[in-house]
């Protein structure tokens, strides 16, 4: 396969902001993608115009988040029946991208499915191409529904839960538009309570090594006014201390049927702290991130990435230029421990918010029944 992609500035108009879309170009269709690595500074198009470029924009966290993956999957099966690529090969390739958020495979599984559907029923390549692209469409509008109907489901628990006030959120990583074909899913509820005018602050931690939080979360809640303050991940324990914190609203990349949640490192600690401190702790992700076919949290794979991402920082402050491209902010040859994720016990969560509903001792609603009312596309 020919690998080929390109930058181009976009407008910094924030209503201008797409985070990711299909284009039809003279020389063939093509994924542009809003480059996350470049935010907040810039917002730069990434152009994929075939799988190896799409892959690598997944590698290096381009384009991330669990749904938003699902959807960048779908599209990736979608170019290479359309450029006329070996969709099985590409396929294979794009769900081996990263390991751990579930939305990736079944994106990718889910679009090749309707490819291979068409073809087998005699379609042509242009045809089968085109069921293929009307799959991840729909996978994308059915995402932007399932954000809407998670604020909903979520605001609605927090009222259940915390009645009559405001509140002070805690989130972690980054949750919103630029993971999801609609507003996001732990974010989209924090942004509905602004909405409501209920949103005393969102604390937002900074979330190390990439700085999903500081980057990207801040960024999101700065662009759409909300109150929001921005903390290192080891200074939500003295927030806790201080009564400073309603709730903590995470996103998940993977949901075992033991109910526990693989999300972004550092999620599990601030679990422990919500239970000591008697918080609420709540999960905000749709049902394309339940995974029914892991029985146990143990089993679900974390991605290890590298040393490098602890070892260097592209913020000022190091003390010399690191083969990655930032500052070299440990001995050199440190051996480092980084997981992308960590995994809560379903013990520590209060309450799994879906777009099918509520999973939680309140509503009495398990992870099981809650699948089966989702219209969740079944794929092998
Ligand atoms: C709705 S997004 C939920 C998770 O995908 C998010 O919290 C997260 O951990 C993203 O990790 P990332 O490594 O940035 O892809």
């Amino acid at each position: 396969m020919a690998d080929q992609d390109a930058q181009t500035p976009v407008g910094s108009e924030p209503s201008a902001l797409s985070v990711l879309r299909w284009d039809e170009l003279p020389e063939g269709p093509v994924l542009v993608l809003l480059d996350q690595t470049r935010l907040p500074a810039e917002e730069v198009e990434l152009v994929c115009t075939d799988v190896p470029a799409l892959v690598r924009a997944i590698r290096t966290l381009a384009v991330r988040g669990a749904p938003l993956l699902g959807i960048a999957g779908g599209y990736g099966v979608a170019l290479a029946a359309a450029r006329g690529y070996d969709v099985a090969e590409a396929a294979g390739l794009l769900e081996g991208a990263r390991p751990t958020a579930v939305n990736l495979g079944y994106g990718v599984r889910r679009v090749a499915t309707a490819y291979w559907a068409a073809a087998e029923k005699g379609a042509g390549g242009t045809e089968a191409a085109a069921a293929a692209l009307a799959e991840a469409r729909a996978l994308h509008r059915e995402d932007a529904r399932a954000s809407e109907r998670m604020a909903e489901h979520g605001t609605a628990l927090l009222e259940e839960l915390l009645p009559g006030q405001g509140y002070q959120l805690l989130t972690h990583c980054n949750t919103g538009a630029l993971v999801s074909g609609g507003e996001g899913t732990a974010f989209a509820v924090a942004l509905r309570v602004h909405r409501q005018g209920r949103l005393r602050r969102l604390w937002v931690d900074e979330t190390r090594p990439l700085l999903q939080g500081a980057r990207l979360t801040a960024y999101e809640a700065a662009r759409n006014g909300m109150a929001y303050s921005l903390l290192t991940d080891s200074a939500a324990g003295s927030l806790f201390a201080a009564g400073e914190v309603d709730a903590v609203l995470i996103g998940a990349d993977r949901i075992a049927a033991d109910g526990s949640v693989a999300n972004k490192v550092g999620s599990y600690p601030l679990a422990v702290l919500a239970k000591y401190h008697h918080v609420p702790f709540i999960v905000v992700a749709p049902t394309t991130t339940v995974d029914m076919g892991t029985a146990e949290g143990t089993s679900i794979i974390v991605e290890q990435r590298s040393g490098q991402e602890v070892t260097e920082v592209t913020s000022p402050g190091g003390v010399s230029e690191g083969a990655g491209g930032g500052k070299v902010v440990a001995p050199l040859g440190a051996p480092v421990y980084n997981p992308a994720f960590d995994v809560t016990p379903s013990e520590l969560i209060t309450a799994i918010v879906t777009e099918e509903g509520v999973i939680s001792p309140v509503t009495g609603v398990g992870l099981a029944e809650l699948c089966a009312r989702s219209s969740q596309v079944t794929i092998s």
